[in-house]
């Protein structure tokens, strides 16, 4: 049986890196692609590396381009998702790449982004732990038909700290999260910060301060897995790569807990998980291991001196962190096996 789809915002980098996968996806049958300022013209002028859907036209983003399909996902800039998923009947499975429907607290979602909160749908990262009793998200997924993926930060975020907070190890006031980001993580559109000259072989941190949209996001998966109020210190920074998300995020271990303990945790939550390994000890997280895959690889030891955990997970943002995530809530939504058409191999060199 295949489905098929619409992806809107198919120029950008989260709509194209959907349709690179869906092309390999043995289920999808990709028959729209939308966009805004490239409508009219053939997706290969936008997007000449996905030469089996070159020859698609771009149409302007409406309902009335979006009706027909199974499955479409919306890879918008914020704000503009929440408007159109309202026109789209209930019947269609919507996938949301942006952060219009992440958030269930309305009052954090206008702190961070102002006017016109649209409500929370089902949370797209189906390994996160949502309780202390070991309970996982992918279980809300199944059979859904509106998932919002979660941003790229929160992803890794998340994976790394929830298995120590579910499992009652972290203090929940102390958490401080550090990552680098490549590039595409800020999308397409010209940034004065982002042009070459400025932006290779260097690395400077933005958003600093508690001020990223990130930051609630955050704080409302590590709070499901804590069981209680947990607040996160996020600094993101920017790194001279196209793809790729390194999360350094470290937490006091409450009284006792010990290295062994720690590891028994994560390796308890991700043993079993697909896309999600804890490497073997003595080897630590790249971007590059993961580039182009679903995959997320985490690490982590116990500073004893300062009695914090630190974990790091490396996932290519554009995958894990946006559209491998996105197809795999899509593949849980259908009843598809959750690896249908996802990879875990990255590139090398
Ligand atoms: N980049 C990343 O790593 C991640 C991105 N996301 C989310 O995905 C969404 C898209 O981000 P990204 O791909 O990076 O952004 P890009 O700037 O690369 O792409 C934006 C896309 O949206 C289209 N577009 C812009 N304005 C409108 C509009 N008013 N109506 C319809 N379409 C419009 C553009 O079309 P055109 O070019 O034709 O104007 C383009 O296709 C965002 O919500 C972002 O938060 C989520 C996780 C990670
Ligand atoms: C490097 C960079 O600029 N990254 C983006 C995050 C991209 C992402 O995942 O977030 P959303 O889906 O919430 O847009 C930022 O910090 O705003």
């Amino acid at each position: 049986m295949s489905f098929s789809v619409a992806v809107s915002g198919a120029t950008g980098y989260a709509g194209g890196e959907v349709l690179r996968l869906l092309a390999q996806h043995p289920e999808a049958e990709v028959r729209t692609v939308t966009a805004h300022s490239s409508a009219g013209r053939p997706l290969g002028e936008a997007a000449p590396h996905l030469r089996s859907l070159a020859h698609l036209e771009v149409r302007e983003t409406t309902a009335e381009s979006l009706a027909g399909h199974d499955v479409v996902f919306l890879a918008l800039p914020h704000g503009a998702s929440g408007e159109i998923a309202a026109q789209l009947p209930e019947g269609t499975l919507v996938i949301d790449a942006g952060a219009d429907h992440r958030l269930t607290d309305q009052a954090a979602w206008e702190r961070f982004y102002g006017e016109g909160y649209a409500g929370s749908w089902p949370y797209g990262l189906p390994e996160l732990l949502i309780s202390p009793d070991g309970a996982k998200q992918r279980e809300a997924l199944r059979g859904v038909r509106r998932v919002a993926v979660p941003g790229c930060y929160p992803t890794s975020a998340q994976l790394a700290l929830a298995p120590g907070f579910a499992a009652g190890l972290l203090e929940p006031d102390d958490v401080v999260i550090v990552a680098a980001s490549g590039l595409s993580g800020a999308g397409k559109s010209l940034k004065p910060h982002l042009l070459g000259a400025e932006a290779m072989s260097s690395m400077s941190p933005y958003g600093v301060g508690g001020v990223h949209r990130h930051i609630p996001e955050m704080e409302q998966g590590l709070s499901g897995a804590a069981g209680r109020p947990v607040s996160v210190s996020f600094t993101p920074t920017l790194a001279p790569m196209p793809r790729g998300i390194l999360t350094t995020a470290t937490a006091r271990v409450a009284p006792g807990v010990g290295a062994a303990e720690l590891r028994a945790a994560w390796e308890r939550a991700y043993d079993a998980e697909p896309f999600v390994h804890l490497l073997p000890e003595g080897r630590w997280p790249a971007t590059k291991s993961v580039q182009g895959s679903n995959h997320a690889e985490l690490q982590l030891a116990l500073d004893e001196h300062v009695g914090r955990a630190i974990v790091t997970c490396a996932i290519d943002n554009l995958a894990k962190g946006t559209a491998g995530g996105a197809i795999q809530s899509m593949n849980l939504a259908l009843g598809l096996p959750e690896t249908t058409g996802l990879t875990t191999e990255g590139l090398a060199p």
